[in-house]
């Protein structure tokens, strides 16, 4: 095969030993035997909704730090694909233990998660709008080579209980969505100095770390 010269596969390659490990988190292995307790998937449920919000606001930094209209809209339609697609079976599951978003406004992030969004929000503010698409994409990208490597390797998820979520993470749309940033992060990226390069892709790996820390708090 014919190596990819794209800047995100750079970065994904520099960070392969985190993307190699989360499909192996003990977490998605429970998940896939069958064996994941309610009380687990509810604490993930919880502590991913809390995440979220974290994550959202970067997008809100990348608005306001735009450089262009094309810029500004790209960052605001990023807002609401992630608050509306990811939200509605985040908020099904929710309900189903009994939650509501309010509910999570009153709870908090456990250490792990707090650091992950805590490294999210000082690049956000600190950062420019490249440096904010490449803390944010291990995590939009990375949830698709999760679950379409689950799935792969246990076709049955697709059917049972957490096919809602492996749905969304697995679809032609969100395929299509993450082939969107693909080409966003090689326009963005493409063109900056060696040095820069350098730095994103540590952002990139920084953040993947943190990916595999959250996984691996589950369980
Ligand atoms: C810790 C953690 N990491 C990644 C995701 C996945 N995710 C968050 S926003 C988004 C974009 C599309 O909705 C995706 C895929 C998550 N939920 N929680």
């Amino acid at each position: 095969m014919k190596q990819s010269t794209l800047f995100i596969d750079k970065a994904i390659s520099a960070a392969n030993s985190y993307w190699k490990a989360y499909s192996k988190v003990p977490f998605l292995v429970a998940m896939e035997k069958g064996t994941l307790s309610q009380d687990a998937f509810r604490d993930y449920i919880v502590q991913d909704s809390l995440y979220l919000r974290a994550y959202l606001k970067c997008f809100g930094y990348a608005v306001a730090k735009s450089r262009t209209l094309r810029e500004m809209q790209l960052f605001y339609e990023a807002l609401g694909y992630v608050s509306d697609g990811e939200n509605k079976t985040r908020l099904a599951y929710l309900e189903e233990f009994g939650l509501s978003d309010a509910d999570i406004d009153e709870m908090t992030l456990k250490p792990v998660g707090k650091a992950y969004a805590e490294f999210l929000l000082t690049t956000a503010k600190q950062g420019t709008v490249e440096d904010i698409v490449m803390v944010t994409m291990p995590c939009l990208m990375g949830y698709y080579d999760v679950f379409t490597t689950l799935v792969e390797r246990s076709p049955h998820l697709a059917h049972g209980y957490y096919a809602p979520m492996v749905a969304d993470y697995t679809s032609s749309r969100y395929a299509a969505y993450i082939e969107s940033w693909r080409q966003e992060v090689e326009r963005l990226c493409a063109g900056l100095d060696n040095e820069r390069q350098a730095a994103l892709i540590d952002l990139f790996v920084e953040a993947s770390r943190h990916e595999l820390a959250f996984w691996k708090m589950l369980l």
